[in-house]
């Protein structure tokens, strides 16, 4: 048998200062439990990408739909199309905070997110990502509310944090 370390393997990083609070204003949410630095690994999450079709047709109507991600998937022109991704992992937990303090970022060669924090993060604060200015629901935080369509693939570009 084999090494379980090979050029095939992934890597995980999960931090294990972090829990998950169930009572929040924006329902469950990852908070910190300990101080975090600046650019630390919290996690990195596989993902299932779904086809284009299959996300129109049926994942864009059921609550699933509001976990995923958008994903560039090409077509069988080469062209590039958005569709989603189902993160598996805590990317699934973040909660949206115009004023994030993780980032994040698509390997769509190996399927995966990895997420880091951005700044210094004080033990007890909530760790968010931003979904951008358009939501579907009334922001906790801000009060925001904007739900209009836009161009997929702009959001795409917006939407990635190195
Ligand atoms: C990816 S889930 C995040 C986890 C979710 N809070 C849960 O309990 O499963 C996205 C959903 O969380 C809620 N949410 C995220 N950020 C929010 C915010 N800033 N204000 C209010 N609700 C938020 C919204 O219901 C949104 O559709």
């Amino acid at each position: 048998m084999g090494s379980a370390v090979d050029n095939n393997s992934i890597a995980l990083h999960r931090c294990a200062d972090m829990v998950i609070l169930s009572n929040t204003p924006k329902g469950r949410g990852v908070f910190a439990t300990k101080d975090i630095p600046a650019r630390a690994v919290i996690d990195v999450c596989p993902v299932l990408v779904l086809g284009v079709e299959e996300n129109e047709e049926h994942i864009r109507h059921t609550s699933l739909y509001h976990y995923t991600y958008n994903w560039p998937v090409k077509d069988e022109n080469g062209s590039t199309r958005v569709s989603q991704a189902v993160i598996f992992g805590l990317g699934s937990m973040f909660n949206h905070n115009i004023d994030q303090n993780v980032g994040w970022v698509r390997d769509t060669e190996r399927l995966l997110v990895t997420y880091r924090t951005l700044r210094n993060i004080t033990a007890g604060e909530e760790l968010c990502i931003s979904y951008g200015p358009r939501l579907t629901f009334k922001d906790a935080d801000s009060g925001a509310y904007v739900h209009d369509e836009e161009d997929g693939l702009e959001q795409l570009n917006r939407i990635q944090l190195a």
